[in-house]
């Protein structure tokens, strides 16, 4: 049995979450008393104009800011009860996210991209190999583009190889920003689609931010953001 396998999960709840920025002499509130609980399984989209505050979402679920107020529960863990190191095992164990911009490295070819974070953990090469290919291979990048650098993948198979490496640590949830922003309507729609069927297979709880509403028919659940609040 593997670390993951005996994992609790119970995905993600924000309960009462209040975020502010420094604003001149005032404060701006970007979340406003946020509650969200999304299950293990469960793909929930958030969508909502510019500034109003779905970035600062999940950057407060990613555990990346500490709200002002409120709490973040990660399969029941609150994360601001935690210190730094333990909220960085966090992250690491239980988080995969996938960020709007490809953040991979120029250097290294897709599988290389996942194996990097395994020889950060100190893990077992071989082992680490094959789980990385075969996560490739389910998110359709067939062998020869395993062994591509990002310059010479599609910004679609690049988004493919993101979503793969946010799930190599095997996450109970899963925070996306945006997946779509780079793409084409087909292209986005089958990310989207990708990111529907990798919730049901490895059961996590899904939140992706999204601005293009013609994606949303494809996910579980819809919650809109305004002014900071969440309904
Ligand atoms: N570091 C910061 N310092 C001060 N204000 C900030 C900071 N980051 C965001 N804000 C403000 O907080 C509010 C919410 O921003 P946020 O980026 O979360 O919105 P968003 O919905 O993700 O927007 P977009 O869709 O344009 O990315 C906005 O008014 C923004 O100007």
């Amino acid at each position: 049995m593997t670390l993951s396998e005996v994992k609790t999960r119970t995905g993600l709840a924000l309960h009462e979450v209040t975020l502010t920025y420094p604003d001149g002499e005032n404060r701006l509130t970007a979340l406003d008393r946020v509650n969200l609980e999304v299950a293990p399984g469960e793909f929930t989209a958030v969508a909502g104009p510019s500034g109003s505050g779905k970035s600062s979402l999940l950057a407060v679920a990613a555990t990346l800011l500490r709200p002002d107020s409120g709490q973040v529960l990660v399969d029941g863990q609150d994360a601001g009860a935690l210190g730094p190191g333990a909220r960085t095992a966090l992250r690491r164990e239980r988080l995969g996210i996938v960020f709007q911009q490809s953040n991979l490295l120029a250097s290294l070819t897709a599988v290389e991209q996942l194996l990097v974070l395994e020889s950060v953990r100190g893990g077992r090469v071989r082992t680490a190999r094959r789980r990385a290919e075969e996560l490739l291979a389910s998110v359709g990048l067939d062998g020869a583009k395993q062994q591509r650098r990002p310059h010479q993948l599609s910004g679609g198979e690049r988004q493919r190889v993101n979503i793969a490496r946010a799930l190599f640590g095997s996450p109970s949830v899963l925070l996306v920003d945006e997946p779509t922003s780079a793409l084409d309507h087909e292209r986005g729609a089958q990310i989207v689609d990708l990111l529907a069927e990798v919730t049901r297979t490895h059961g996590t709880a899904t939140v992706m931010v999204t601005h293009d509403r013609d994606l949303l028919g494809r996910v579980d659940r819809v919650l809109e953001m305004q002014d900071g609040r969440l309904r």
